[in-house]
């Protein structure tokens, strides 16, 4: 492409051979104008001749496996807290009508990051919260175009071209970011130094060199920390609302899959009101539509790396710096090695005895030392949002004869078409007058709307 030597590769199997040397592709694919702007500050564009990103992502990975671990309670409570706002939301803005939950979803998977990396979430009406998680929209839909300009250079002399827009609003997240942790360090006890959160743990990090900032680690400083909050923004919300956008709408789409889900929630969790981080590994139907869902979309279809060294493969010299794609789409649809791949079968990733069984072939969070740093996270906050809002919610297609298309918007991600759904709450009964009373109330003669009886075209007026 342009004058750059790429190679596309289709399959797990090869992906997996060039792989085998774990140190040949820790490199994310060379692109001088976008190195010129990182300069190899956060996660994402860390790259090898900075020589610290290797140590740097462990510090972070083991900041994230604390924070977000069985042992961190506080972590688990703030999501909880986050899910009931939005339960709260949903139930107000669905009010009998069909919507689009895109946004709500949107402002949750943000909140997920506040709450992992200062430990706080935002009103949904916040300007601020607003604010950045427009930019984020607005970096990402930049960023579909910025392939092209790398491959063809002459378009970075076009005024206006997606590379500058991309770093205005890079720049722009970068100052909002730095006043965020400025007013947390006003807030917070001891400066911010707290080990609630990532940025509390990182600049405890950062205050054992303050006698001597020389001996720091490179990537100990505010200035880094910034471009590390950028990239879990970045990478974080996007992925989740858009995985949940995916998720919702194939349950909506399929109905007798949805009561399954129900069924194995509520046999879990029936005597409590809700779900939690423990039962996630009680929930394998769970966690096998969520597989299915990233595998359907292929919602991340490519991933690029690069060689650190020149290298020989099946008889080809491969220069240093070339390209690889990974085609992702491909190794998550391929036939040969997926039964009917275009369906929509969580069954799959289930043994005979109904336990996840993994699929090698099933790679949505990338390979090798570079995969994606917060996919535990993502699994847990993707588990927790999804379990507890189908154990109060059931969601149906708009309009049954004209079932919303799973054709993706393609960009940088593959994401689903705008689209609304009807909310029912399961908690509304049905009295015999026919008025809904919200459940919990002593209500003689009620009748519990439950989804043998719930049908799509009995409009119900509830004011819960
Ligand atoms: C469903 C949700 C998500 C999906 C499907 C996803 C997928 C991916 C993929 C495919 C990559 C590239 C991996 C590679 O090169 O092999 C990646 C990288 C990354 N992801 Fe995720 N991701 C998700 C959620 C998250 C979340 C919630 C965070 C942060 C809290 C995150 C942080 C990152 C970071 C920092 C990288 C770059 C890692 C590096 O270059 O060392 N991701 N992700």
């Amino acid at each position: 492409m342009g004058d750059i030597p790429v190679v596309v590769v289709n399959s797990t199997k090869t992906a997996k051979e060039l792989m085998e040397d774990p140190n040949l592709f820790n490199e994310r694919a060379p692109a001088p104008v976008l190195n010129d702007y990182f300069k190899g500050r956060g996660l994402a564009g860390a790259h090898h001749p900075n020589g610290f990103w290797k140590d740097q992502r462990k510090f972070v990975s083991n900041i994230i496996r604390t924070l977000s671990g069985s042992g961190y309670k506080s972590f688990e409570v703030k999501l909880q807290e986050e899910i009931n706002y939005l339960k709260k939301n949903i139930r107000q803005k669905a009010d009998g009508r069909p919507f689009d939950i895109l946004q709500s979803l949107q402002m949750t998977a943000a909140n997920f990051i506040w709450v992992l990396t200062i430990g706080e979430r935002f009103h949904h009406n916040d300007g601020f919260h607003q604010n950045v998680v427009k930019l984020l929209y607005d970096s990402l839909q930049s960023m579909k175009y910025v392939t092209a300009s790398l491959i063809f250079p002459s378009m970075l002399r076009i005024p206006g071209n997606s590379v500058s827009k991309l770093f205005s609003y890079l720049d722009q997240l970068y100052v909002m970011l730095g006043q965020k942790i400025k007013d947390y360090r006003g807030i917070k006890p001891s400066g911010g130094q707290t080990s609630e959160d990532f940025v509390g743990l990182f600049m405890k990090e950062m205050d054992k060199y303050k006698d001597d900032p020389s001996k720091a680690p490179a990537y100990l400083n505010e200035d880094n920390l910034l471009f590390v909050l950028q990239d879990f923004f970045l990478a974080g919300v996007d992925t989740t609302s858009s995985t949940l956008y995916w998720l919702f709408l194939y349950l909506a789409r399929n109905p007798s899959i949805q009561r399954k889900a129900f069924a194995h929630i509520q046999s879990v969790s029936g005597h409590r009101n809700s779900v939690a981080l423990e039962d996630y590994g009680k929930l394998p139907f769970i966690n096998a539509l969520v597989m299915e869902t990233l595998r359907v979309t292929a919602m991340v279809p490519i991933v690029a790396r690069s060689n650190i060294h020149d290298f020989e493969f099946r008889g080809h010299k491969i220069p240093q710096g070339t390209w690889f794609l990974f085609n992702f789409y491909n190794m998550a649809n391929d036939a040969s090695t997926w039964h009917e791949p275009a369906s929509f079968i969580p069954e799959r990733f289930l043994d005979t005895e109904g336990n996840l069984a993994w699929n090698e072939n099933f790679k949505p969070f990338g390979f090798g030392r570079r995969n994606c740093l917060g996919e535990s996270m993502a699994k847990k906050e993707i588990f927790l949002l999804l379990a507890n809002l189908l154990k109060e919610f059931e969601f149906s297609v708009e309009d049954e004869s004209n079932l919303p298309t799973v054709e993706p918007n393609t960009g940088l991600m593959r994401v689903p078409q705008a689209y609304r759904v009807r909310v029912r709450d399961r908690s509304a009964k049905l009295t015999t007058n026919g008025h809904c009373k919200p459940s919990g109330l002593n209500v003689q003669s009620t009748l519990p709307l439950d989804i043998e009886l719930w049908s799509s075209d009995v409009k119900l007026t509830c004011k819960n």
